[in-house]
């Protein structure tokens, strides 16, 4: 048995899977083999899942009964609503709100009662989570601003039915396929934290549930999804001090900070991903307010140019843009780490259901480096 140790798994293989790779020196990404730019331009949200889930880019007629399954889903129990309200009332942050919520979500599940092994009823499950996620987010957000809930809109697609239930208003052609993009760059990933974390779960046979719930609390820190929040609250910062971008940089950066939205473990270059939201979020400064997307484009030349930061192999990372593009479609920064993850709960099943096809409990060994062979002292005698 290998006794080395490998700090954080970094390098380290743990399973083998069809479903995304990641060529960190060349700055790619493929999602069963299709280029993630590809995607990103041509196909919806819903037709990457269904890519993700059954192997297969759908047809027409696969697509049209897929997209119409996952509608009929959408909706929430009452409870679950009541549970919102609650959460809301506390003022719980979003993602936290969510991890409980999709837990609640088991409760009523048609197939909770499903065997361990029931592939089609963990399928099911996996659908279900999908679908109704974005209820969530969506009721979550309007009570807390005193607003009803909003029921979904089947003949929305899910990037759009999620910007109606939030909004009360059918968003626009730009601002519906900027977010329906936006959930594609963010489906899969490799066996990143959160995706590993689900898989850790799901290796156990437990259920959907429970794996993609332990995978919003992983997504939530700040060294994963959380940096895109982040990212948009050091915007604010340098907007609101007196320095110029790249004077505020240098000196955040002189005092140690790590600058949110940089940095990846397998990316040694630009994330694809960031490219693709940098060209979002210009197209929308274009047509819009251009703060934003000039402070990240400073940031990250500053960085990049002056600071050296990418012979050192720290780039941008997907984080990095995101924010200014739900910025401009006028989404509150603190429902960006959960946007992220409504649309990893794609990722995170397609993982599991692909790991549990062939699963081996996950369970890898920890150095002991505790003290050796202390003599137990009674309670009334230390
Ligand atoms: C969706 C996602 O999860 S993408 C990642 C989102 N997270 C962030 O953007 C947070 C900021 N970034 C980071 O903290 C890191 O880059 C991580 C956590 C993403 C990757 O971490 P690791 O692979 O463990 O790299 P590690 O933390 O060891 O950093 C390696 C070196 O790069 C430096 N570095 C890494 N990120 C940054 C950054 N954002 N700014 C400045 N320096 C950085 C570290 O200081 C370290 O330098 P050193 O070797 O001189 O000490
Ligand atoms: O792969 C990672 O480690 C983090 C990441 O970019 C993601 O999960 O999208």
């Amino acid at each position: 048995m290998a006794d080395e140790l490998t700090k954080g798994l970094e390098g380290v293989l743990a399973a083998e899977s069809e479903l995304s790779s990641i060529d960190g020196d060349a700055g790619r990404l493929i999602y069963r083999g299709y280029d993630i730019e590809d995607l990103a331009a041509e196909a919806s949200f819903e037709e990457v899942l269904f890519l993700l889930w059954r192997g297969h880019l759908p047809t027409r007629a696969e697509l049209d009964d897929f997209t119409d399954a996952m509608a009929d889903e959408r909706a929430v129990d009452d409870a679950v609503v009541e549970t919102i309200r609650s959460l809301a009332a506390a003022d719980e942050a979003p993602m936290a709100a969510m991890r409980t919520a999709v837990s609640m979500l088991s409760a009523t599940d048609t197939d909770a009662d499903a065997a361990a092994d029931d592939r089609d009823a963990a399928r099911r499950k996996a659908r279900r989570i999908v679908a109704k996620t974005p209820t969530i987010l969506a009721a979550y957000d309007r009570v807390r601003r005193d607003e009803e809930p909003i029921d979904p809109d089947p003949t929305l697609g899910l990037a759009a039915n999620f910007l109606y239930m939030l909004t009360g208003e059918e968003p626009d052609a730009v601002a519906a396929e900027t977010f329906d993009q936006a959930l594609i760059l963010h489906a899969d990933h490799g066996l990143n934290a959160s995706t590993f974390t689900a898989m850790v779960v799901g290796s156990t046979m437990a259920d959907m549930y429970s794996a993609v719930t332990a995978g919003v609390g992983a997504l939530s820190g700040p060294l994963h999804g959380g940096a895109n929040q982040d990212v948009m609250e050091v915007l604010f910062e340098i907007e609101e001090s007196d320095l110029d971008p790249r004077e505020w940089v240098e000196q955040a950066t002189d005092e140690g900070r790590r600058i949110p939205g940089f940095g990846h473990r397998v990316y040694n270059v630009k994330d694809p991903r960031a490219k693709i939201l940098q060209a979002r979020s210009e197209e929308l400064a274009a047509n819009g307010d251009d703060t934003w997307y000039e402070i990240t484009t400073a940031i990250e030349s500053y960085l990049t140019d002056e600071k050296g930061l990418v012979e050192k192999g720290i780039a941008p990372n997907v984080d990095f843009y995101s924010g200014s593009v739900y910025y401009q479609l006028g989404i509150p920064i603190d429902m960006y780490t959960p946007i992220f993850a409504m649309s990893r709960t794609g990722g995170w099943t397609a993982h599991v259901l692909e790991y549990q096809a062939d699963n081996r409990l996950i369970r890898p060994r920890g150095r002991y480096i505790g003290p050796d062979a202390r003599e137990y002292v009674a309670i009334d005698e230390r």
